[in-house]
């Protein structure tokens, strides 16, 4: 069995709990409140500058130039479609420079651009690919599993229509390969250490989901860091 389909099925649990949970399964129905989307969508947005951030490092620590171009790509491609829909979200759904400048990671949020950082800087393409490949997988399975739902709701549909694009697809299933051919080459302690990244991001995914669902917010302090 390859190491992404091995890793995936080690993650099946908590990628199940993710499909389950009550955000993706409302958003589907067409039922989850306006709230709850519009304060995924902002931490979302901060999620993914740090996403392409991460895919900039892959860039960077590749070791060919055809994959830095690819990662390149990858991080580009999280700017102008990914966080550009999230504009257009932001815009149907009115949130204002207030809101924005108001706005502050959610504890979750944060601890789960860490783990991406801390796995990018301190290993190698492995490791960035380990710990970014279930962000865009999982998200793929679930524009898959929800493409046939009719939330009735222009702006679910979008963000289904999104996930369970031919586009999308393509990019996931180049970073399944990437990780295969890595996996093949290096170290078993790697790949162990790889694996943990893997089910890691996959546990955030699904606390990703519950954060937005819980509207999260931090208990006492309120940081000031907001980029
Ligand atoms: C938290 C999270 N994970 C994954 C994706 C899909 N790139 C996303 N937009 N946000």
């Amino acid at each position: 069995m390859s190491f992404a389909k091995r890793v995936r099925e080690a993650a099946d649990p908590i990628w199940q709990a993710s499909f389950r949970h009550s955000f993706v399964q409302e958003l589907g129905q067409g039922t989850l409140e306006r709230e709850k989307f519009r304060y995924y969508v902002m931490q979302d947005a901060y999620y993914l500058r740090h996403f392409a951030r991460v895919q900039a490092i892959g860039a960077a620590k590749a070791p060919d130039l055809a994959s830095t171009a690819r990662l390149a790509h990858h991080a580009q491609s999280t700017c102008e479609a990914e966080l550009s829909l999230h504009e257009t979200f932001a815009e149907l759904l009115n949130i204002t420079e207030e809101e924005r400048a108001a706005f502050v990671p959610a504890p979750t949020a944060y601890a789960y651009t860490s783990h991406m950082y801390r796995a990018a800087y301190e290993g190698h393409l492995g490791d960035v690919i380990a710990a970014i490949l279930p962000c865009y997988w999982l998200y793929y399975e679930i524009g898959e599993r929800l493409k046939t739902c009719q939330p009735n709701d222009p702006i679910y549909e979008k963000w289904i229509g999104a996930y369970s694009s031919d586009w999308f697809r393509s990019l996931v299933e180049e970073q399944i390969a990437r990780l295969d051919v890595i996996a093949a080459a290096v170290t078993e302690e790697d790949r162990r250490r790889m694996e943990q990244h893997f089910l890691i991001s996959s546990e955030y995914e699904y606390e990703f989901w519950d954060m937005a669902y819980r509207l999260e917010r931090w208990r006492s302090v309120r940081p000031a860091v907001n980029e």
